[in-house]
């Protein structure tokens, strides 16, 4: 369990963490996400102990982490920057981490197994290529067996069969009970494997919420239904909970709030005919642009606007 309580980071005049507060829960993978720069890898390093907060606390189980007496036990981490010397092999690398922290040698062959670093393992870790670099970093942090595991971007950079051997790793953990925080700028990655959101921006809380219920604060899916007597459609569906938009005259409606079923059975029972029904899904990446749209540091010159003036605007 991580509890963040007003978590509050300045570098100087810049706001990196303005206040958050947060609880990220055990048995569930939790998705942290955010534009770039908007706070991620400062929160992670508050929780780590890594950055001292500003103002505000986090704790880690229970504790902030130098207050834990075996802190690789209580929470394993990934972060963007590792620190592997590039002349140990990965064997080495892992049984250095663990001589230091009293972990017992068998622990190694075993995340060594997890991670399928088996055949590797005796190369030099500054040969790896990144996908077997991010399971290098993924075996360190496992490597206390502790309560709760904190990966910054794990799957950046990795092909598909490494994402998906940590999707399902994630997944596994959190079955386990564990207490699973994963943070991505990509809100796709994230909602195939996270049963919560945790979502900021320019170091400010905008989501704590699932995945479904973001997509139904975006409005939920739309249906387009084009029908012979467009007016008389608008009357049948009308009800609580439902929104119909279309020009006046037009024979194509927008309805959210009912399914294409409800919809295609209701004009049925009223003898209207259809001409066209279908369902357009919300984009999860639309969900979250439209919820980050004003948190975005970076934002780049609009194609159009480069095509029509040959500069940038
Ligand atoms: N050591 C530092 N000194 C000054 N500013 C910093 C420092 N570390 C981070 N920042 C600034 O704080 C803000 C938050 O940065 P952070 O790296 O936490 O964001 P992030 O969400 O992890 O972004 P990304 O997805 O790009 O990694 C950024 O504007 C960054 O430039």
């Amino acid at each position: 369990m991580i509890d963040a309580k007003q978590l509050a980071k300045r570098y100087g005049e810049k706001t990196a963490v303005d206040g958050l507060d947060f609880v990220v829960k055990p048995g569930t993978v939790t998705g942290f996400l955010g534009p770039n720069g908007a706070g991620k890898s400062t929160t992670m390093r508050m929780i780590v102990g890594l950055d001292a907060p500003t103002s505000g606390t986090v704790t880690v189980n229970g504790r902030r982490y130098e207050q834990h007496r075996a802190p690789l036990q209580e929470v394993g981490t990934l972060l963007e920057a590792r620190s592997i010397h590039p002349g140990r092999s990965a064997y080495q690398h892992l049984r250095a981490l663990a001589l230091t922290h009293g972990i017992p040698r068998r622990r190694v062959d075993e995340v060594i197994g997890i991670t399928g670093l088996g055949s590797v393992a005796g190369k030099r870790a500054g040969a790896f290529s990144l996908g077997m670099g991010q399971r290098l970093g993924i075996a360190a942090a496992l490597l206390g067996d502790p309560r709760t595991v904190m990966l910054d971007e794990p799957v950046n950079g990795l092909d598909p069969e490494g994402v998906l051997w940590i999707r399902n790793l994630l997944t596994s953990l959190a079955a386990e009970g564990r207490t699973v925080f994963v943070s991505s700028h990509l809100m796709s990655e994230v909602a195939l494997v996270a049963d919560h959101l945790i979502v900021i921006g320019r170091g400010r809380m905008l989501a704590d919420t699932t995945v479904r219920e973001l997509v139904r604060e975006a409005g939920g899916n739309t249906v387009r239904v084009a029908a012979q007597d467009p007016a008389r459609l608008r009357e049948v569906l009308a009800g609580p909970g439902v929104e119909i938009t279309g020009q006046a005259g037009a024979e194509e409606l927008q309805v959210t709030g009912l399914s294409a079923r409800d919809i295609g059975l209701r004009a049925a029972e009223h003898g209207i005919a259809l001409f066209e029904l279908h369902t357009r899904q919300v984009s999860l990446e639309e969900a979250f642009m439209e919820l980050t749209r004003d948190s975005v540091e970076y934002q780049g010159t609009p194609a159009e606007a480069l095509a029509s003036t040959g500069r940038p605007a």
